[in-house]
């Protein structure tokens, strides 16, 4: 061993670099020969760390089953609001699976990289990856069929313990280090449901046809040369329902949801990094779009900047200021639009993109046009329908013979689903479904009469404006009218003034008086 490592190293030392290389492919050749093992190495991040790898996380739970009831060295995850946990190997740590009568070892491993610096927390450089080894005899069959036998009992595992998360975004700071993570996340538990969402019965049957049209289109998309994305706009007043209808659809399709918060995100890099990073079965969801950033103004903006550039030369103090500006406003309406149907939308499938605003006018046309938000939904007023369906919710009744009033108060006033829930929710153990209605009408009632006085003043004062405005044209006109007279005038004057100075000149120069 000595004279051997004593060699080696004198190889290292003294050999052409060409040499050794052809030195070392004879010697792995040797090893092969002599070591009758294949060894595939699963990495956890794929496409340079940008992405996580599914196999990776495929194979975890594949062998958790496997490594609780062998392994010695075991880590705990805990599960269902900590209720559970799932055990899974240890770093170093080995276990062995049979398949077809081949016998496969699985490691769990990690390589720290060994940059001299000192740090107070685990190096962010770690690589982790699953070893698996089989004897060479094996390998067709390994290649052929058991690591697509692992990756599909390991998703379907996975399934199994799923627990639908709510991810939010970390500023990029968190990217890296101990805590690194592009998302946190929490277990999702919104209890929304499209049965308990108030809003008009056709629509919502509408809707759900669609959201379920899309999750079973997968082999549809792919035909028709589509990414598999589909994107909703919600809008409408706030307390309609927009929210409740995001958790509502996660219910129903079993899907993840990505709260995304735009204004945390610095550039458009950063959000494609971010977007690459969800799951299959995502929601990702931008909430108030409109003031989320500038997006609907950036255009505009941009006219008006050319416009300054060659109408006028900005003093160096402004051209700072606009610069900073420039550069606050970080994601571009055009990187948004990048993520979501360029060529980077086709990275993943199955992601249901979600937009919600108030004031849709606001936006600009090229965000919201189909293809890239699909479906447009209002969310409007409370209507009769979704007052039966809060009705249900929240007093269990399905009939009141204060129904009909409520109906005819409902079309003639628009309170918004929130506010009905509101007044029909019982604020006491004594409360009966007859107070909770009366206090529905009575606010109904009040609103009404205030929408009657707001009516009211504004055509007060759109009278008053009216009768200014006509006051004024009035006085212009007359203004019009006098001062032709008066230019009139002035030039007589003007006439009289020349020609009593040509006389008077005459009278100087002459002496006589004509
Ligand atoms: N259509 C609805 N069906 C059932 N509940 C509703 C509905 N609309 C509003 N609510 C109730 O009102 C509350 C507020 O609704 P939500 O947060 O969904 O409104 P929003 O439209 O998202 O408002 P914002 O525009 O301010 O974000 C919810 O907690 C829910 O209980
Ligand atoms: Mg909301």
């Amino acid at each position: 061993m000595a004279t051997f490592m004593f060699t080696y190293a004198m190889v290292k030392q003294f050999f052409p670099y060409n040499f050794q290389a052809y030195l070392e492919k004879y010697f792995q050749k040797l090893v092969s020969f002599v070591y009758p093992y294949v060894e595939i190495t699963f990495d956890e991040f794929s496409g340079e760390r940008m992405k996580r790898s599914e196999v990776y996380d495929a194979i975890k739970s594949y062998l958790s089953g496997k490594s609780s009831a062998s392994a010695k060295r075991l880590k705990a995850d805990s599960m269902n609001n900590n209720q559970s946990v799932v055990l899974s190997m240890d770093y170093n740590e080995e276990i062995t699976d049979e398949y077809q009568g081949a016998k496969i070892w699985w490691s769990a491993n990690r390589i720290i990289s060994n940059s001299q610096r000192i740090a107070w927390y685990p190096n962010d450089d770690e690589k982790k990856f699953y070893r698996l080894t089989v004897h060479k005899r094996h390998r067709e069959l390994i290649t052929d069929s058991y690591i697509s036998h692992v990756i599909k009992e390991g998703k379907e595992i996975a399934t199994k313990n799923r627990q639908r998360k709510l991810y939010s975004n970390n500023p990029s700071d968190n990217w890296y280090g101990y805590k690194r993570s592009k998302w946190s996340n929490v277990v999702f538990e919104h209890p929304a449901s499209f049965d308990t969402l108030a809003m008009d019965s056709n629509l919502k049957e509408e809707i759900m046809n669609d959201l379920i049209k899309f999750s079973n289109g997968k082999d549809y998309y792919a035909r028709i040369g589509k990414a598999w994305k589909r994107g909703y706009l919600l809008y409408g007043p706030p307390g309609t329902g927009k929210s409740t209808m995001i958790a509502a659809m996660a219910n129903l399709l079993d899907y993840d949801v990505y709260d995304l918060e735009l204004t945390a995100v610095k550039d458009n890099t950063e959000l494609r990094r971010l977007l690459i990073d969800t799951s299959n079965k995502s929601i990702v969801v931008i909430e108030d779009i409109d003031c989320s950033l500038d997006l609907t103004g950036q255009r505009e903006k941009k006219k008006k900047e050319e416009k300054d550039a060659n109408d006028e030369k900005m003093n160096p103090v402004e051209k700072k200021a606009k610069e900073e500006e420039k550069k606050d406003s970080k994601v571009t309406l055009s990187g948004l639009l990048n993520c979501i149907d360029g060529l980077w939308s086709a990275c993943g499938g199955e992601r249901i993109i979600v937009f919600t605003t108030n004031y849709v006018d606001k936006l600009d046309p090229a965000l919201i046009r189909r293809g890239r938000m699909d479906k447009h939904i209002e969310m409007s007023y409370c209507c009769f329908d979704a007052f039966k369906v809060l009705a249900k919710n929240y007093l269990e009744i399905d009939f009141h013979p204060l129904f009909k009033e409520i109906e005819t108060l409902l079309g003639e006033i628009e309170m918004t689903p929130a506010d009905v829930a509101e007044n029909l929710m019982p604020k006491s153990d004594y409360d009966k479904e007859e107070t909770c209605f009366n206090r529905l009408i009575e606010a109904l009632k009040a609103a009404k009469e205030e929408s009657i006085k707001k009516a009211e003043e504004e055509a007060r004062a759109k009278a008053e404006k009216e009768e200014k405005e006509k006051q004024q044209s009035i006085k212009e006109e007359k203004d019009k009218e006098q001062s032709p007279k008066q230019d009139k005038d002035d030039e007589t004057s003007a006439k009289e003034v020349k020609e009593n100075g040509v006389a008077a000149k005459e009278v100087q120069e002459n002496g006589v008086i004509h």
